[in-house]
């Protein structure tokens, strides 16, 4: 997969794409990296991007050429691509999971980070073919953004985690919240691991880790549970959850 960044802090990507998972695919060529600075694209003479809005009032908007520019040069880059163009923004579809699974079957994704006040509307309206925010909150640039969408949809890319199966049954992933997890030791200043995990039989851990996948969705998130498929026994034990709560 080829993953391009279109931002005016290139340098805020260096730790992130330098490290971990996301220096791994790299390592093992399953992504591409390329972040670009688009001041390099603008065509005045003082590499301006961004302009005052028409009409007045406060802060500064991004103009559209330098970003037309650059998302045309990495697109020619990549000739046989059709890329997804992802301006992240806080008025954007709001970032899950499955958007996530949805990417990570693309072959190019190109991020746009937004700064300063807003960008012209030209761009969302013309340049990008996805809006995302990652939560209802505001922040300096679209960078921070670009890095969690990155991450999350790298870690889905086959061969990027050591074991195929650590992304299967993670939290959202299967529609729940993951289990509670527990490693050494047996008894950690007198707080004990559950007796199941010890036993060795599979079949029980299985239906300790469903049930409490779905006590702890119940929980914290009920919401994921509306028109949440579930077999007979598990309708039941969550019936049965609701009673006892
Ligand atoms: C200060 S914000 C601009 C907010 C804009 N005035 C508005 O109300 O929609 C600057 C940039 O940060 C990015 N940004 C801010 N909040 C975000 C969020 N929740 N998710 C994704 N990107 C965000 C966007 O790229 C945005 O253009």
């Amino acid at each position: 997969m080829q993953m391009d960044v279109l931002t005016l802090f290139p340098e805020m990507f260096h730790g992130v794409i330098g490290s971990s998972i996301l220096k791994k695919v790299q390592e093992k060529q399953l992504v591409s990296y390329r972040i670009e600075d688009f001041r390099q694209f603008a065509d005045n003479k003082h590499q301006r991007v961004d302009d005052y809005p028409y009409g007045g009032g406060a802060g500064m908007v991004l103009m559209p050429q330098p970003l037309f520019d650059a998302v045309d040069y990495l697109k020619k880059e990549q000739p046989t691509s059709k890329p997804r163009v992802i301006l992240l923004c806080p008025q954007g579809e709001r970032f899950t999971q499955a958007k996530a699974e949805e990417l990570a079957q693309e072959e190019h994704l190109i991020f746009v980070c937004g700064h300063y006040e807003g960008y012209d509307e030209r761009i969302r309206e013309h340049l990008v073919t996805d809006e995302i925010s990652i939560g209802d909150f505001i922040l300096t640039g679209g960078e921070l953004g670009a890095m969690v969408v990155m991450d999350s949809v790298t870690r889905l890319l086959k061969g990027s985690l050591g074991n195929e199966e650590s992304s299967v049954h993670d939290s959202f992933s299967t529609g729940l919240l993951e289990h509670p997890q527990y490693t050494r030791p047996r008894d950690f200043r007198g707080l004990k691991v559950p007796d199941v995990l010890l036993s060795g039989h599979h079949q029980d851990i299985e239906e300790w880790r469903r049930k409490e996948s779905l006590k702890r969705t119940l929980t914290r998130r009920p919401d994921l549970l509306e028109g949440k498929e579930l077999s007979e026994r598990e309708q039941q034990w969550l019936d049965d959850m609701k009673k006892d709560s």
